[in-house]
């Protein structure tokens, strides 16, 4: 029997492979009420062509959440949705009901007001009982975030994660290492007022973590604090009282949030796969941080290397140095790495790289340390948890990732290999003729005239030409008037090399044009097997909203006995049993026609 007989034949209760966590299945949904109702123009005055956007909200704790309590603050439980639904900037309730929004999505959605761009951000959150301070958190917290990710993931295009501000550049760089060739924005953000106080920083911040997550396709785990977008790994909070609490030293901000949302496209990470989105949820326990001071003793090293200790991050002076008069100290860190303890050498100072310039820096490389270049110890020590958790890799193997850059926690010096712009033929003509020279003007040259030229190389299949733009730094991701992405474009036309090449230089599978379609839909749509089976391995998926749809399509196709047509469906992860516009499924149109599928 083939998949699409199977398909044809059996019922798929649960097409997405998403839980149930937030949005509540077997409902009966009004999904075609839903559409009649998106073109009513009182709903949308100005546009008839309005695109929902999901969030999950994963509400962990944190002071943002919090009231004031007997022994201090402490978080609220069961108050902070009713909170928002109040607040007309969070919640737009006229919208909810004309569109049936809680009988589709569950009690606890909500919908921002309407963007300028015509987008619902529309948000379901996940509240965590018990909600925590940070201080209270531990790696099984953060193991359970991951797994809500993952269990959510082809029904949400971003993720907001709420939480404490003590222990979220923690979580952040955890989740980071964890969650492996991640395709969509994962955002903390939290406050250092409550979100119930009248003058707070929670407002904003969960309004731009809410709009970021919704709007940009940034496949990072970030943390976003007074209006700035950091990534996950490489912050850590430097102000306890100042709603400016996080500082990222060794990396500037992804995105800027003043008057308009700026994103550096330039400084977004991209794992540059073709694998599938999953969740590592093995850590290791057995780490820790131990930070040298002047005249730390060798019996504290000691004690603090015995088993069942297997990670350590080392925090180190300056630029990585440790005396080099110790050899009781220095000897204790031999043993311990010869026994393969594996040791990670990151500085104590806020800014700066560990290297190997004094003789007080070599003799941690002769003890077998491992440099951790500018990696941030919270950075540092959620990568060895996650390294040595690796049970099929041998000690050398994880002491290579350990130095590797995996996630962009650690700088390598990748501008090297780009050909500078200011050399780029194409662009010095452009900037003669425009009469400009600066480096953000030839930059801002780059950005308006690459990606229809990326689009155009795409349409005709020349990798050559991509290649000249990729040297030149643009964006792939970065998309034309109507949205539509060079993958989009490569999608339609059947250039399965250039798809695979631009899924191997990072390029998204989740862009969404202007009328909601995704490189998948398109591929679809003029029937590129080959590229809707590598998209579907890269991780594209429909979004419920298509699913939904694809109903009355699906119906048609089966009733004109168009076999082929239903195939790509299915290997792009169609649901048979979604009814069409009269209720019934293509399974029932296959059974009534006499169809013989095998
Ligand atoms: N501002 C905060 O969120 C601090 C709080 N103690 C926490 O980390 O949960």
């Amino acid at each position: 029997m083939t998949s699409l007989a199977r398909a044809l034949a059996q019922p798929q209760l649960e097409p997405t492979g998403a839980s149930d966590a937030c949005s509540p299945r077997g409902v009966p949904l009004v999904p075609s009420r839903r559409r009649q109702l998106w073109s009513c123009p009182s709903l949308h005055p100005a546009s008839p062509n309005v695109l929902e956007v999901r969030v999950l909200v994963v509400n962990t704790g944190g002071t943002i959440g919090m009231t004031l309590h007997d022994n201090g603050l402490a978080p609220q439980p069961d108050a902070f949705v009713q909170s928002l639904r109040k607040l007309p900037i969070f919640h737009d309730e006229q919208y909810a009901q004309q569109t049936f929004m809680y009988d589709y999505y569950g009690e606890n959605t909500l919908v921002l007001p309407m963007t300028k761009d015509y987008k619902r951000i529309v948000y379901s959150v996940l509240e965590y009982n018990p909600l925590l301070d940070s201080s209270n958190m531990t790696t099984d917290d953060w193991v359970k975030i991951g797994t809500d990710i993952k269990k959510n993931y082809e029904e949400f295009d971003g993720f907001v994660v709420l939480h404490g501000t003590d222990t979220m550049a923690y979580t952040a760089s955890a989740l980071s290492f964890m969650c492996e060739h991640l395709g969509k924005p994962v955002i903390l953000t939290g406050s250092q007022v409550p979100i119930y106080e009248i003058r707070n920083d929670g407002r904003d911040n969960l309004l731009g973590a809410l709009m970021i997550a919704a709007l940009y396709v940034i496949p990072e785990v970030c943390l976003y604090f007074y209006n700035k977008l950091y990534r996950g790994n490489r912050v850590t909070k430097v102000d306890t009282g100042s709603f400016s609490a996080f500082a990222s030293p060794n990396l500037s901000p992804l995105a800027i949030a003043e008057a308009e949302i700026t994103i550096k496209w330039d400084t977004v990470w991209r794992g540059n796969s073709t694998a599938k989105f999953q969740v590592s949820t093995e850590l290791n326990r057995n780490v820790g941080l131990l930070r040298l001071f002047p005249g730390i003793t060798a019996a504290t090293a000691r004690a603090f290397l015995q088993p069942p200790m297997e990670g350590v991050v080392l925090e180190t002076y300056g630029s990585g140095n440790a005396p080099d008069n110790r050899p009781d100290l220095l000897e204790e860190l031999k043993k311990a790495t010869d026994a393969g303890i594996i040791i990670i050498n990151c500085t104590q100072c806020l800014k700066g790289t560990v290297s190997p310039s004094y003789a007080t820096g070599q003799v941690l490389i002769e003890a077998g340390l491992i440099a951790g270049g500018d990696m941030t110890p919270e950075a540092a020590l959620s990568k060895l948890s996650y390294v040595l958790a690796k049970r099929d890799l041998d000690l050398d193997a994880r002491k290579k990732l350990m130095s590797q850059n995996l996630r962009g926690e650690m700088s390598s010096d990748l501008a090297g290999t780009r050909l500078c712009l200011s050399k780029s033929r194409f662009i010095q003509v452009i900037a003669k003729c425009l009469n400009i020279s600066c480096k953000e003007e030839l930059e801002a040259v780059r950005d308006a005239f690459t990606p229809p030229l990326a689009c155009v190389a795409a349409k005709i299949g020349d990798i050559e030409t991509l290649e000249a733009l990729k040297q030149m730094g643009s964006n792939f991701c970065l998309d034309d008037y109507d949205g539509r992405t060079p993958l989009h474009i490569a999608a339609c036309e059947g250039h399965l090399n250039v798809v695979n090449y631009l899924l191997s230089h990072g390029v998204t599978v989740y862009a969404k044009d202007r009328y909601g379609d995704t490189p998948l839909c398109n591929a679809v749509r003029f029937r590129h097997r080959k590229i809707v089976q590598l998209l579907r391995q890269t991780g594209a998926h429909f979004s419920r909203e298509k699913l939904d749809e694809a109903g009355t399509e699906l119906c048609s196709l089966a009733a004109s006995g168009d076999l082929d047509g239903l195939e790509i469906w299915n290997l792009a992860g169609a649901d048979f049993t979604k009814p069409g516009y009269d209720g019934r499924t293509a399974v029932d149109v296959v059974g009534s026609r006499g169809l013989n599928i095998t």
